[in-house]
């Protein structure tokens, strides 16, 4: 099985070269990729004091407070950026923004993921917020198009799991699906908020054939993914990172799958890898030692993803890097991903057919 994986690693590659193939995004989240700047100018205006007064001293203290080992003390940071996404010119400034900063990384597809429900303090209402964050897509898209970086981009409305929203947030989906939405997700601390908590959200998804994706199997074990998988449906899995304690290696190095490996290895369940948030949240000891390498050589239908490009001083460029570096991972390998991505996005199968075979094709193939 493990021969057919693409691996070959051209001594060349390098990672000017890694930014300027074709990208695909499937999990990004608004709120943790936030120019820094950006954050600054905005508290200013609104009065919200900073841990840091300057950009470069903001970076640091996002990367730093991140690196906890905790996904709790993580998504702490997260008030920050949150705090400065309240109007209506400022989340669609930063959703411009966030476009046109994954455009100049070479994403050519990305579904970005927030929670309108955390933009509501001011009085917007949660669907002013996801107009607001379509308007900064739309002026992002065509931004992107005339500095000849073209990329397409979705929106994944996210609840979170500690609330009570979801239903409400899974109505909202249904009704922006044609405008730019193409999905769903739960997210949030996940030890103690199991994903049948919002089951009802998710039943009444899947009524309406929307796909969803859960974060999943990154703070917490096995029975999370297997309840999400098994009792919620869910299209993909965020993370996922733990189905490696269902993989058993043996001495002689001979490899055991049981039952739940093996069915999202069947079924071909995407992964939504996120290694650099991984290694800081402490789901992963380091990325040498990520399970994306042994994953991958086993052909689950891997993903890679940046998750918080602030939090996680991160870019997609950064994480295949580091993937190239410390784990070894060639173009062919890079290319493999990206398809796995684009065969995985939410978008409907004629663009997904359309980006893979006249954009990611083509575009790793002149780079050879
Ligand atoms: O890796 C993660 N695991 C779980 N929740 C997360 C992660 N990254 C961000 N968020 C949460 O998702 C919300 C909506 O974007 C963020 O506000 C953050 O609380
Ligand atoms: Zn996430």
């Amino acid at each position: 099985m493990a021969e057919t994986t693409p691996s070959a690693a051209p001594a060349d590659l390098s990672r000017e070269l890694i930014r300027r193939v074709p990208k695909v995004l499937l999990h990004d989240h608004l709120d943790g990729g936030l120019r820094p700047q950006t954050i600054v100018e905005l508290a200013a205006e609104i009065g919200h004091p900073l841990p840091a007064d300057d950009a470069a001293g903001l970076a640091d203290w996002f990367a730093a407070s991140a690196d906890s080992g905790s996904l709790v003390r993580y998504l702490e940071t997260f008030s920050h950026t949150v705090a400065v996404m309240q109007t209506v010119p400022a989340i669609t400034r930063i959703a411009r923004e966030c476009i046109e900063d994954l455009a100049a990384d070479g994403v050519v597809y990305a579904e970005v993921r927030y929670a309108p429900e955390l933009m509501t303090d001011q009085g917007l209402t949660p669907d002013a917020v996801v107009a607001a964050v379509q308007a900064g897509f739309e002026e992002g898209m065509a931004l992107a198009r005339e500095a000849g970086t073209p990329i397409v981009a979705r929106q994944l409305l996210t609840a979170m799991r500690h609330q009570a929203m979801s239903r409400e947030i899974a109505e909202l989906a249904v009704s922006w699906r044609d405008r730019g939405v193409t999905g769903f997700d739960i997210a949030g601390a996940e030890a103690g908020f199991p994903p049948t908590r919002h089951l009802d959200a998710f039943e009444y998804l899947r009524r309406e054939n929307v796909h969803f994706t859960i974060h999943a199997g990154e703070a917490f074990g096995l029975p999370s993914i297997w309840e999400a998988l098994q009792w919620c449906g869910a299209d993909r899995l965020g993370h996922g990172v733990r189905i490696i304690d269902d993989v058993e290696v043996g001495p002689d190095g001979q490899v055991r799958l049981g039952r739940l490996a093996n069915y999202v290895r069947d079924k071909r369940i995407p992964l939504e890898m996120c290694p650099s948030s991984n290694v800081q949240t402490g789901a992963a000891a380091s990325i040498a030692e990520h399970p994306i390498g042994l994953l991958a050589d086993l052909r689950f239908r891997v993903t890679v993803n940046t998750d918080n490009r602030l939090m996680s001083r991160t870019s997609m460029t950064q994480e295949m890097w580091l993937l190239h570096t410390e784990l070894g991972f060639g173009l062919d390998r890079l290319e493999w991903l990206t398809t796995n991505a684009m065969k995985s996005a939410f978008t409907h199968y004629d663009k997904r057919y359309a980006l893979i075979t006249e954009v990611i094709k083509p575009g790793y193939a002149a780079l050879r």
